[in-house]
């Protein structure tokens, strides 16, 4: 899928001392696995009531498997192999293989001198791996106290983008397309900056939304460096034309990020998509096991419309038994893949994983959410900051797909000539703060 004659630029990685990738990995990744050991101790009673003797053997077992990797990590010793024979345990062990075959004179591939992006989602892959050798504690989701604080933390602004909703749904049969159009550009960026809202970038610490969502973003506004809401619109009016002539159905993908607050806005924005008619279907994609502290797993996603749906409030639980009712008829469905949890760039998505690739392709536009999602989507990669976002997918075109992130790590494409230089004069740290954010749109009938 790559174009031809032009090779893409070195990964992001720890090897380069003093970048933000060097300090995630001796700072933020150790910090994270001391908090998951903690979490697993404290409920240690917990596990005893549950199981007994065995519970509490569990609990010893996978903190030593934890405190071994932290050690690993911090000492930069080699990459182990997984031993665990799940699902997806062969495609990382060869895709281990095929980062040895890049490392330079043979060195093994290692915490700090190998791509950040591989690391890190290893770290995420290696805990799954610990709990899953720790029966009967292999179920036990170690972020799930974290996601669950996030979102009652998030309650008030829940209710306003909820009531916002709500009244919308009430007028919108007297709208017009236009007043549709400005109403989809809020809601797609109160799900934009919904995204600031991850537990991996604060290694855990609280980070909910306290604001009103939707009185902030006039202020906000220029924050977003790249904004190419109006094609994503165009792409949703396209969509809903082809319904009629039998190509596609108005469907619309939403690759999921983070649980909390984040989740909800993306659920507002996916019951407006269907409320005004812009989608007929929406197929949302999380995770298939617990992933950089906050991700959405299928427990999270029904646990978020179940709470919804029991709160006091009005407007809230009426849009979560809206959600339940898209959920049971179908308009809306849940779906993971082991790919999302997988270490790589989604440019190797259809030699990796061409049934998801099938999948997607049928869709009218894909939303992905998040940074990871972005640096997966540009591989991680060291690009210029003018290059165009096309080019940096390197081939990934499965439908028309936008990319809703804050920038949290230090790629960025499809930028102006000068906007880097002058971002990097305000801000040193415009990259990986969270403060800035793009809307960045990519359609397949457009030339690399
Ligand atoms: O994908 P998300 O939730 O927006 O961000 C996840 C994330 O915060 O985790 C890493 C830090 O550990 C960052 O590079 C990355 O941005
Ligand atoms: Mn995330």
């Amino acid at each position: 899928m790559e174009v031809e004659g032009m090779l893409a630029p070195l990964s992001l990685s720890a090897k380069f001392e003093g970048s933000f990738a060097y300090l995630t990995v001796r700072d933020r990744l150790p910090t994270i696995l001391t908090k998951v050991i903690d979490t697993i101790h404290r409920n240690k009673d917990n596990f005893f009531k549950d199981y007994g003797e065995e519970g509490v053997q569990a609990e010893k077992r996978a903190i030593s498997f934890l405190s071994k990797m932290r050690n690993e990590m911090q000492t930069d010793k080699p990459v182990l192999i997984l031993t665990d024979n799940a699902e997806d345990t062969e495609t990382w062990n060869k895709y281990m293989q095929r980062q040895q075959d890049m490392m330079e004179d043979g060195e093994p591939v290692s915490w700090f001198k190998s791509p950040w992006l591989y690391m890190e989602c290893y770290m995420y892959r290696r805990i799954r791996e610990a709990l899953y050798l720790s029966p009967p504690m292999d179920t036990f989701d170690v972020f799930k106290e974290g996601k669950t604080e996030s979102f009652f933390e998030s309650q008030r602004a829940i209710i306003s983008v909820c009531t916002y909703l709500q009244e919308l749904i009430t007028n919108m049969e007297n709208m017009s397309e236009v007043q549709l159009q400005e109403h989809f550009f809020k809601l797609l960026q109160v799900s934009l900056w919904g995204n600031k809202c991850d537990l991996s970038i604060s290694a855990g610490q609280d980070n909910s939304q306290k604001s009103n969502p939707i009185d902030s973003l006039p202020d906000l506004q220029r924050f977003i460096l790249v904004n190419d809401s109006i094609k994503v619109w165009s792409s949703l009016i396209a969509g809903k034309g082809c319904g009629s002539s039998g190509m596609k159905r108005g469907r619309v993908d939403i690759v999921l990020d983070n649980a909390g607050f984040e989740l909800i806005t993306d659920l507002v924005l996916a019951d407006f998509l269907v409320s005004a008619g812009l989608a007929k279907q929406i197929r949302f994609h999380g995770k298939s096991f617990p992933w950089f502290v906050s991700d959405v797993t299928k427990q999270d996603f029904e646990w978020t419309i179940m709470q919804t749906m029991a709160s006091n409030h009005k407007w809230m639980s009426a849009s979560g038994a809206q959600w339940k009712h898209f959920m049971k008829d179908g308009t809306w469905s849940y779906h993971d893949h082991a790919f999302w949890t997988s270490p790589h760039e989604f440019c190797d998505m259809p030699a990796d994983a061409a049934d998801l690739y099938a999948m997607l392709q049928d869709s009218d536009l894909i939303l992905f959410k998040g940074d990871l999602n972005y640096r997966k989507l540009t591989g991680d990669r060291m690009w210029e900051h003018t290059v165009r976002f096309n080019r940096a997918l390197r081939g990934f075109q499965a439908a028309p797909l936008c990319s809703i992130r804050t920038l949290k790590a230090n790629v960025q494409v499809g930028l102006k000539s000068g906007h880097a230089e002058q971002l990097g004069r305000e801000d040193a740290d415009w990259m990986t703060n969270g403060k800035y954010a793009v809307i960045q749109f990519s359609s397949p009938s457009k030339e690399h």
